[in-house]
């Protein structure tokens, strides 16, 4: 697998001097499927918006799929965000649009044609099990309903990067298990998952890579890891 992101000797300071990350150095390589965790304060939500490029680091590069953010001007930039499907729940469903609305916003931002948006629109909530759904109202969807749509409107332009910051934060067990094994299916096809979490016992149901934050810093790197496994 090749490498996709470089984070080389990333610092982020905030304007009152408070300390984000400091020095992370990581790659990640296309195809991976990467749990970021960490305590309260660690710096996950920091260094996913750095990748995001909502934050710009202090000191050190970031560079994606070949780019280095720190050369990306404002016109590159939405080019670049196109790579990433981002699901937060800062970012929710329009309530007075179906969900086949909702859908339908990025692609038409993204210039894509009425045939594309009819054929990609079932695909994506077909992923996710959300056919059913299509024609209803955010209003009328559970939690876990809703984040699926949210995966469903973080793949819908085909990214080569998913990143979901606390994804099971409002969900139940099952709902939660539910969403992790679609995050499974995702990644199967080819698409990079990062995943900043607490859920302790998702993580160790799942196997994967687990990077561990502490204090800014990155103190542990493991391959199909557990919570809590440094080495
Ligand atoms: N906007 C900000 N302004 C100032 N300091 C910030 C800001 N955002 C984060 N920090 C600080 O940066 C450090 C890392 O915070 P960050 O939010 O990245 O941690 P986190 O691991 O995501 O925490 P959580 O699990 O609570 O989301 C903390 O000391 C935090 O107080």
């Amino acid at each position: 697998m090749r490498i996709l992101i470089i984070f080389h000797n990333v610092s982020k300071t905030y304007p009152n001097n408070e300390m984000g990350v400091e020095n992370v150095s990581l790659e990640i390589k296309d195809g991976d499927f990467v749990f970021l965790v960490g305590q309260t304060g660690s710096g996950k939500s920091t260094l996913i918006n750095l990748l995001t490029g909502e934050l710009k680091p202090t000191t050190g590069d970031i560079i994606v799929n070949n780019l280095s953010l720190g050369s990306l001007n404002h016109k590159d930039f939405p080019y670049y965000r196109r790579l990433l499907g981002i699901i937060n729940y800062d970012c929710l469903l329009i309530e007075h649009k179906t969900i086949y609305q909702n859908l339908e916003i990025p692609m038409l931002a993204t210039g894509h044609s009425s045939k594309s948006i009819r054929e990609s629109i079932p695909l994506a909530l077909g992923l996710v099990g959300m056919s059913k759904k299509m024609y209803d109202y955010p209003s009328n969807l559970s939690g876990g309903e809703t984040f699926k749509v949210l995966m469903a409107r973080a793949v819908i332009n085909n990214p080569k990067i998913i990143i979901a910051d606390e994804p099971t934060a409002h969900l139940d067990y099952d709902s939660s298990l539910d969403i992790m094994s679609l995050f499974n299916e995702i990644n199967q096809l080819g698409i990079t998952i990062i995943i900043a979490t607490h859920a302790k016992e998702f993580v160790d149901i799942m196997k994967k890579r687990v990077i561990t934050m502490q204090n800014g810093k990155v103190l542990g790197d493991v391959s199909k890891g557990k919570y809590g496994w440094i080495i």
